[in-house]
Protein backbone atom coordinates (compact mmCIF):
# COMPACT_ATOMS: atom_id res chain seq x y z
CA UNK A 1 0.00 0.00 0.00
CA UNK A 2 1.82 3.75 -0.71
CA UNK A 3 1.79 6.09 2.28
CA UNK A 4 -0.86 8.21 -0.64
CA UNK A 5 -2.95 5.68 -2.75
CA UNK A 6 -3.93 2.24 -1.00
CA UNK A 7 -5.20 1.37 -4.54
CA UNK A 8 -1.54 0.67 -5.32
CA UNK A 9 1.43 -1.79 -3.51
CA UNK A 10 3.36 0.70 -5.20
CA UNK A 11 4.22 3.27 -8.05
CA UNK A 12 6.09 2.18 -10.84
CA UNK A 13 6.41 4.86 -13.25
CA UNK A 14 5.08 8.01 -13.53
CA UNK A 15 4.15 10.49 -16.16
CA UNK A 16 7.85 12.18 -16.73
CA UNK A 17 9.23 8.61 -16.96
CA UNK A 18 6.73 7.57 -19.50
CA UNK A 19 7.34 10.59 -21.68
CA UNK A 20 10.41 10.06 -21.96
CA UNK A 21 10.31 6.33 -22.54
CA UNK A 22 8.15 7.66 -25.70
CA UNK A 23 10.80 10.44 -26.44
CA UNK A 24 13.14 7.35 -26.63
CA UNK A 25 11.13 5.21 -28.43
CA UNK A 26 10.29 8.23 -30.94
CA UNK A 27 13.46 8.72 -31.87
CA UNK A 28 14.50 5.18 -33.00
CA UNK A 29 11.14 4.85 -34.96
CA UNK A 30 12.14 7.95 -36.96
CA UNK A 31 15.59 6.13 -37.11
CA UNK A 32 14.85 2.78 -38.33
CA UNK A 33 11.75 3.96 -40.44
CA UNK A 34 13.51 6.89 -42.02
CA UNK A 35 12.05 7.40 -46.12
CA UNK A 36 9.17 4.78 -44.80
CA UNK A 37 5.50 6.06 -44.13
CA UNK A 38 4.73 3.30 -41.53
CA UNK A 39 1.07 2.48 -40.63
CA UNK A 40 1.04 2.71 -36.15
CA UNK A 41 -1.68 0.86 -35.11
CA UNK A 42 -3.11 1.22 -31.94
CA UNK A 43 -4.51 -1.34 -29.55
CA UNK A 44 -7.37 -0.15 -28.22
CA UNK A 45 -8.10 0.31 -25.15
CA UNK A 46 -4.87 0.11 -23.20
CA UNK A 47 -2.77 1.63 -25.75
CA UNK A 48 -4.50 5.01 -25.69
CA UNK A 49 -2.36 7.29 -23.29
CA UNK A 50 0.67 5.81 -24.63
CA UNK A 51 -0.21 6.25 -28.14
CA UNK A 52 -0.48 9.71 -27.58
CA UNK A 53 2.67 10.80 -25.90
CA UNK A 54 4.78 8.37 -28.84
CA UNK A 55 2.83 10.24 -31.80
CA UNK A 56 3.98 13.45 -30.15
CA UNK A 57 7.61 12.05 -30.29
CA UNK A 58 7.79 10.81 -33.93
CA UNK A 59 9.20 13.12 -36.66
CA UNK A 60 8.50 10.95 -39.88
CA UNK A 61 5.52 11.30 -41.88
CA UNK A 62 3.19 8.42 -40.22
CA UNK A 63 -0.93 6.93 -40.38
CA UNK A 64 -2.85 5.87 -37.75
CA UNK A 65 -5.20 3.19 -37.67
CA UNK A 66 -7.11 1.51 -33.88
CA UNK A 67 -8.21 -2.32 -33.66
CA UNK A 68 -10.07 -3.23 -30.29
CA UNK A 69 -8.91 -6.54 -29.00
CA UNK A 70 -10.21 -7.86 -25.92
CA UNK A 71 -8.65 -10.93 -23.99
CA UNK A 72 -8.53 -9.92 -20.41
CA UNK A 73 -12.38 -9.01 -20.28
CA UNK A 74 -12.31 -6.83 -16.66
CA UNK A 75 -10.65 -9.99 -14.46
CA UNK A 76 -6.78 -9.78 -13.62
CA UNK A 77 -6.25 -13.20 -15.40
CA UNK A 78 -6.05 -13.32 -19.53
CA UNK A 79 -9.00 -15.44 -20.58
CA UNK A 80 -6.61 -16.28 -23.45
CA UNK A 81 -9.32 -16.12 -25.93
CA UNK A 82 -9.29 -12.99 -28.12
CA UNK A 83 -12.13 -11.33 -29.06
CA UNK A 84 -11.88 -8.95 -32.32
CA UNK A 85 -14.30 -6.48 -31.11
CA UNK A 86 -13.34 -3.27 -33.94
CA UNK A 87 -11.56 -3.93 -36.77
CA UNK A 88 -8.79 -1.34 -38.74
CA UNK A 89 -10.36 0.70 -41.72
CA UNK A 90 -6.71 0.63 -43.17
CA UNK A 91 -5.59 -2.55 -45.81
CA UNK A 92 -2.54 -3.43 -44.48
CA UNK A 93 -1.50 -5.13 -47.79
CA UNK A 94 2.40 -4.14 -48.70
CA UNK A 95 2.55 -1.26 -45.66
CA UNK A 96 5.02 -1.15 -42.58
CA UNK A 97 2.91 -2.00 -39.65
CA UNK A 98 4.21 -0.41 -36.35
CA UNK A 99 1.67 -1.67 -33.28
CA UNK A 100 0.81 -0.05 -30.64
CA UNK A 101 0.30 -1.43 -27.28
CA UNK A 102 0.40 -0.70 -23.80
CA UNK A 103 1.80 -4.37 -21.99
CA UNK A 104 2.33 -7.42 -23.48
CA UNK A 105 1.83 -10.11 -20.86
CA UNK A 106 1.11 -13.09 -22.01
CA UNK A 107 1.49 -12.22 -25.24
CA UNK A 108 -1.36 -13.98 -27.06
CA UNK A 109 -3.11 -10.96 -27.96
CA UNK A 110 0.20 -9.59 -29.54
CA UNK A 111 0.91 -12.99 -30.77
CA UNK A 112 -2.86 -13.01 -32.56
CA UNK A 113 -2.45 -9.60 -34.17
CA UNK A 114 1.09 -10.18 -35.33
CA UNK A 115 -0.97 -13.53 -37.64
CA UNK A 116 -3.69 -11.95 -38.21
CA UNK A 117 -1.58 -8.54 -40.14
CA UNK A 118 0.58 -11.16 -41.30
CA UNK A 119 -2.06 -13.12 -43.12
CA UNK A 120 -3.46 -9.65 -44.02
CA UNK A 121 -0.27 -9.37 -46.49
CA UNK A 122 1.64 -6.15 -44.29
CA UNK A 123 4.98 -6.12 -45.46
CA UNK A 124 6.34 -6.01 -42.41
CA UNK A 125 5.16 -6.00 -38.48
CA UNK A 126 7.11 -4.91 -35.57
CA UNK A 127 5.43 -3.88 -31.56
CA UNK A 128 6.24 -0.65 -29.51
CA UNK A 129 5.34 -1.53 -26.14
CA UNK A 130 5.12 0.77 -23.25
CA UNK A 131 5.96 -2.36 -20.83
CA UNK A 132 6.72 -5.77 -21.20
CA UNK A 133 6.31 -8.86 -18.49
CA UNK A 134 8.75 -10.96 -19.50
CA UNK A 135 7.92 -13.30 -17.36
CA UNK A 136 4.49 -13.31 -17.81
CA UNK A 137 4.87 -14.50 -21.42
CA UNK A 138 3.06 -17.94 -22.38
CA UNK A 139 4.30 -17.43 -26.18
CA UNK A 140 7.52 -16.96 -27.59
CA UNK A 141 6.89 -13.37 -29.04
CA UNK A 142 9.06 -10.04 -28.74
CA UNK A 143 8.49 -6.78 -28.82
CA UNK A 144 10.65 -4.33 -30.96
CA UNK A 145 10.59 -1.38 -28.91
CA UNK A 146 10.25 -1.15 -25.09
CA UNK A 147 9.12 1.53 -22.97
CA UNK A 148 9.74 -0.64 -19.65
CA UNK A 149 10.23 -4.33 -18.71
CA UNK A 150 7.85 -5.16 -15.27
CA UNK A 151 7.62 -7.37 -12.72
CA UNK A 152 4.97 -10.49 -12.89
CA UNK A 153 2.25 -8.20 -10.85
CA UNK A 154 -1.16 -7.15 -11.97
CA UNK A 155 -0.84 -3.10 -12.98
CA UNK A 156 -2.90 -0.88 -13.80
CA UNK A 157 -2.93 3.26 -14.60
CA UNK A 158 -2.04 5.29 -18.03
CA UNK A 159 -4.30 3.51 -20.02
CA UNK A 160 -4.13 -0.31 -18.19
CA UNK A 161 -7.22 -1.32 -16.18
CA UNK A 162 -8.69 -2.75 -13.27
CA UNK A 163 -11.77 -4.11 -14.09
CA UNK A 164 -12.22 -1.18 -16.77
CA UNK A 165 -11.82 1.72 -14.33
CA UNK A 166 -8.07 3.71 -13.26
CA UNK A 167 -7.38 4.09 -16.63
CA UNK A 168 -7.14 7.21 -15.99
CA UNK A 169 -4.66 7.46 -13.83
CA UNK A 170 -1.14 9.04 -15.01
CA UNK A 171 0.84 6.99 -13.40
CA UNK A 172 1.49 3.09 -13.67
CA UNK A 173 1.02 1.50 -10.16
CA UNK A 174 1.28 -2.46 -9.01
CA UNK A 175 -2.35 -3.33 -7.44
CA UNK A 176 -2.54 -4.06 -3.79
CA UNK A 177 -3.61 -7.43 -4.25
CA UNK A 178 -5.69 -6.61 -1.24
CA UNK A 179 -7.94 -4.81 -3.81
CA UNK A 180 -8.90 -8.37 -5.76
CA UNK A 181 -8.49 -10.93 -3.01
O1 LIG B 1 -0.14 -10.19 -23.50
P1 LIG B 1 -1.57 -10.37 -23.11
O2 LIG B 1 -1.72 -11.29 -21.91
O3 LIG B 1 -2.43 -10.81 -24.25
O4 LIG B 1 -2.10 -8.99 -22.55
C1 LIG B 1 -1.94 -7.78 -23.23
C2 LIG B 1 -3.23 -7.20 -23.67
O5 LIG B 1 -4.16 -7.16 -22.57
C3 LIG B 1 -4.68 -5.89 -22.45
O6 LIG B 1 -5.82 -5.72 -23.23
P2 LIG B 1 -7.28 -6.22 -22.78
O7 LIG B 1 -7.57 -7.49 -23.49
O8 LIG B 1 -7.39 -6.23 -21.30
O9 LIG B 1 -8.18 -5.08 -23.40
P3 LIG B 1 -8.14 -3.51 -23.10
O10 LIG B 1 -6.88 -2.96 -23.76
O11 LIG B 1 -9.37 -2.99 -23.74
O12 LIG B 1 -8.09 -3.32 -21.61
C4 LIG B 1 -3.60 -4.97 -23.00
O13 LIG B 1 -4.13 -3.75 -23.44
C5 LIG B 1 -3.00 -5.78 -24.11
O14 LIG B 1 -3.63 -5.53 -25.35
O1 LIG C 1 -1.06 -6.32 -15.65
C1 LIG C 1 -2.02 -5.95 -16.36
N1 LIG C 1 -2.84 -4.91 -16.01
C2 LIG C 1 -3.88 -4.48 -16.77
N2 LIG C 1 -4.19 -5.03 -17.93
C3 LIG C 1 -3.43 -6.05 -18.34
N3 LIG C 1 -3.53 -6.76 -19.47
C4 LIG C 1 -2.55 -7.66 -19.44
N4 LIG C 1 -1.82 -7.55 -18.31
C5 LIG C 1 -2.34 -6.54 -17.61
Amino acid sequence: MTDTDPRFSRILHDHDEIENAAKRIGAQIDHDYAGKTPILVVVLKGAVMWAGDLFKNISIDVEMDFIDIASYHGGIKSTNAITLRTDLTSDVRGHDIILVEDIVDTGLSLQYLISLLTDRGAKSVKTATMLNKQQGHKVAVKADYIGFEISNEFVAGYGLDYQEIWRNLPFIGVVNPEVYS
